[in-house]
């Protein structure tokens, strides 16, 4: 039987009284690749945040790895790439090797500090984005391509099972979202490492992703990328022009 990462049932959500989320239910299984998509405003990154324990439903589960939320504790065991992290000062005093090392800290208790040890694993996150030469760069000199594998490396420093990405190729030019696209899609294959990806282009994902959930509020589809082309809901959903667009860009892409 798979295992099963995350699930989540009946989870609502509001801010001061506006619903963000309604009774979302569903699971992610070891070893998939769930692409969220819904339009601005539908509760994606409400969602992740619920499932990280950074908001708190209102009503609602959440398990990871089979423990309840509440009394999760293994947070080495997931990674988080937040929403809108890649802006920094081009002056930011932290070299690429330090940010990454900052990823060691989650799961760390007080006096939270980075050790000599924590080299190898520094070194082994550059070298598995493919980065171990800009070490010693500031990040804030960077470009946003080179800073988001920076921001993966941190989010892959502890080798996490789960890694939760919120929008991380927004600031990227056509060409290295497709790269960055590619390396998560690697280090699923290869590391069989569970992927959570926020993102608002449902052509693209789809391309990459084992599965869609496309969110507004609720959730109004969960399932292959073959099958959200198919699904006359998500025909009425868009326009079945929109649709169209979407998967006849998936059908001509890149390699699944
Ligand atoms: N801290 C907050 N306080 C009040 N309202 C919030 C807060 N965070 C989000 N919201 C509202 O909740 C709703 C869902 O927001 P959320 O950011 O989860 O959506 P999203 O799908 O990730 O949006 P986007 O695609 O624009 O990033 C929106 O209407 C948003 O304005």
């Amino acid at each position: 039987m798979s295992v099963g990462v995350v699930t989540v049932q009946g989870l609502s959500h509001a801010y001061q009284g506006v619903d963000a989320l309604l009774d979302v239910s569903f699971a992610v299984e070891k070893g998939s690749y769930v692409g969220i998509v819904g339009p601005n405003g539908s509760g994606k990154s409400t969602l992740v945040r619920c499932i990280l324990g950074l908001a708190r439903p209102d009503r609602g589960r959440v398990d990871l790895f089979g423990t309840p939320l509440a009394s999760f504790d293994q947070w080495q065991r997931v990674g988080y790439l937040p929403q809108g992290l890649q802006h920094f000062n081009p002056h930011f005093p932290a070299t690429v090797a330090e940010v990454v090392g900052l990823g060691l800290l989650a799961n760390r208790s007080f006096p939270r500090r980075v050790h000599r040890e924590d080299a190898g694993a520094v070194g082994r996150a550059l070298e598995l984005m493919g980065i171990g030469g800009i070490r010693n760069r500031l990040i804030g000199e960077l470009s946003g391509g080179l800073r988001q594998r920076v921001l993966l490396a941190r989010a892959m420093v502890n080798g996490p099972e789960l890694l939760v990405l919120d929008e991380p190729t927004t600031a990227l030019d056509p060409e290295t979202r497709e790269i960055f696209y590619r390396t998560i899609q690697e280090l699923n294959r290869e590391r069989k490492t569970t992927i959570i990806l926020v993102t608002h282009d449902s052509g693209t994902i789809g391309r990459y992703a084992s599965s869609l959930l496309y969110l507004d509020k609720r959730l109004v589809f969960y399932g292959g990328f073959d099958d959200f082309c198919g699904s006359p809901e998500m025909g009425d959903f868009f326009g079945s022009h929109s649709q169209h667009l979407i998967c006849h860009r998936h059908q001509d892409g890149a390699p699944r």
